[in-house]
């Protein structure tokens, strides 16, 4: 049977600026342990203008914690004015890079065509992509989410080769849930997470979808996160709003006292 160990990534989404960030990191630094980073992989996904300063901490004091960006730019040079570049993240030494994410679905237009150009870009540089996918509520009220979230599935993992595949991780987010205390049941979770692991398996093979990590996000703190993580094809969470109280943060990368 494969292990695959639990990632807490907290995605701080347009909050923080690099004098907050650092002072998060440190907080983060100061509780974490040893013991904490043997259980759980923990990484902050900051705002760009945040990675400079996050990354000199990390180097400097050699701190376990990981780090990437909220997005990528599916190009690696030229006339993309606002974009930031794979190999400007991986000159940063980004390990993650969330792709896809719903805020960047619903208010800048990306398309399953773009979240694949995004991950492919991600791989080419060698960042660990994060693909976002999850349904809106009338999704969900019209009982289709297993579909569309397998949908977006497919579309972002379009002509990834599995050597690849095998080190993406899949945030399953449904939209209704974010920012909203409105959490999933951890059945609601395991529904999804599953089919998503069954749909890399039928994609490619079982062996490799034994070892995908999958994250559920939507609402988690530190009060429903051990009943989400006891699910069996659930491997850790995208955390927002919990994740910039520092406090709230580490008991969830502690879900296991919870
Ligand atoms: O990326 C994180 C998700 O959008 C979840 O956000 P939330 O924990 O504030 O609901």
């Amino acid at each position: 049977m494969t292990t695959r160990t639990p990632l807490m990534a907290g995605n701080w989404k347009m909050n923080l600026n690099h004098l907050e960030a650092i002072a998060h990191v440190q907080k983060l630094a100061f509780a974490l342990t040893d013991k904490d980073y043997d259980a759980v992989e923990v990484a902050v996904l900051p705002p760009f203008v945040d990675l400079r300063s996050v990354q000199t901490l990390v180097d400097g004091d050699k701190l376990k914690i990981k780090y990437g960006a909220q997005d990528i730019s599916a190009h690696d040079s030229g006339a993309y004015t606002g974009e930031i570049s794979g190999p400007m993240l991986s000159k940063l030494k980004c390990t993650y890079v969330a792709v896809g994410h719903s805020e960047r679905r619903q208010y800048h237009g990306e398309s399953d065509e773009i979240c694949n150009a995004k991950v492919k870009a991600a791989f080419r540089h060698g960042i660990t992509p994060i693909l976002c996918v999850g349904e809106g509520l009338d999704i969900r009220k019209a009982g289709e989410q297993v579909p569309y979230t397998l949908s977006q599935l497919d579309g972002g993992l379009e002509g990834v080769p599995a050597d690849q595949v095998e080190s993406i991780v899949i945030a399953y987010e449904p939209v209704w849930a974010i920012g909203t205390g409105e959490v999933a049941t951890p059945d609601d979770a395991q529904e999804v997470c599953g089919a998503i692991r069954g749909r890399l398996a039928e994609l490619y093979s079982q062996e490799l979808a034994d070892k995908v990590r999958i994250q559920y996000g939507g609402s988690v703190k530190s009060g429903n996160i051990a009943a989400i993580m006891a699910q069996p094809d659930v491997d850790g969470a995208l955390i927002g709003g919990a994740a910039l109280d520092a406090d709230e943060f580490v008991k969830i990368v502690r879900f296991r006292d919870q």
